[in-house]
């Protein structure tokens, strides 16, 4: 198996910023609680291929209803390989929750923009069936699995990344 990826927490003063922009008004103090459970990613079992991850609080989110969660969380990772996220098979099996982004991509040179690479990810409850989904505090909502990736042979792209979610428009 190739090591080639570490998570860590991002900064206490990022997440702050990032967690009041998602939830409105929190206190430092219980930013900082949540800041201080968030446990990173986890494989569940030795022949998994997914890290899970965790939501930081208690989550409700109703049929129809999405909710973007700051995970906290920022990912190294050698050049040549992508975090892809996938949804939790059982997740989406009882309550259709999807990944707003159907996958979400987590570039290896997102570690080092402004926001340290802080990575969100945005679920909608898609049910069906009017079931609300409860996502207990220290759940396990969605699962990054590692990838490799290719280049053209004749690529020769050459600029770097400062941010996500739109940031290389401009290009
Ligand atoms: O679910 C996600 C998807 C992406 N990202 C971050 C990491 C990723 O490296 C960055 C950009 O994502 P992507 O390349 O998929 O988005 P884009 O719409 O192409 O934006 P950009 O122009 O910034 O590449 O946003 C997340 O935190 N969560």
């Amino acid at each position: 198996m190739q090591r080639i990826a570490k998570f860590h927490k991002v900064s206490f003063e990022q997440f702050l910023g990032d967690w009041t922009d998602a939830f409105g008004g929190v206190s430092a103090d219980e930013a900082r609680a949540v800041y201080d459970g968030i446990r990173l990613p986890a494989r569940a079992t030795a022949g998994s291929a997914g890290y899970d991850f965790f939501t930081p609080v208690a989550v409700t989110v109703a049929p129809g209803e999405s909710v973007k969660i700051p995970t906290g969380v920022r990912v190294e990772m050698e050049e040549g390989w992508v975090l892809s996220i996938f949804p939790r098979s059982s997740l989406g099996f009882k309550y259709r929750l999807q990944l707003n982004n159907t996958v979400g991509i987590i570039d290896s040179d997102y570690f080092y923009s402004d926001n340290e690479g802080h990575m969100f990810i945005k679920m909608t409850n898609d049910s069906r069936e009017g079931k609300t989904v409860e996502l207990a505090a220290g759940m396990a909502f969605a699962q990054g699995i590692f990838l490799p990736y290719g280049i053209t042979v004749d690529d020769d792209c050459t600029s770097t990344r400062n941010g996500g979610f739109g940031s290389t428009d401009a290009r």
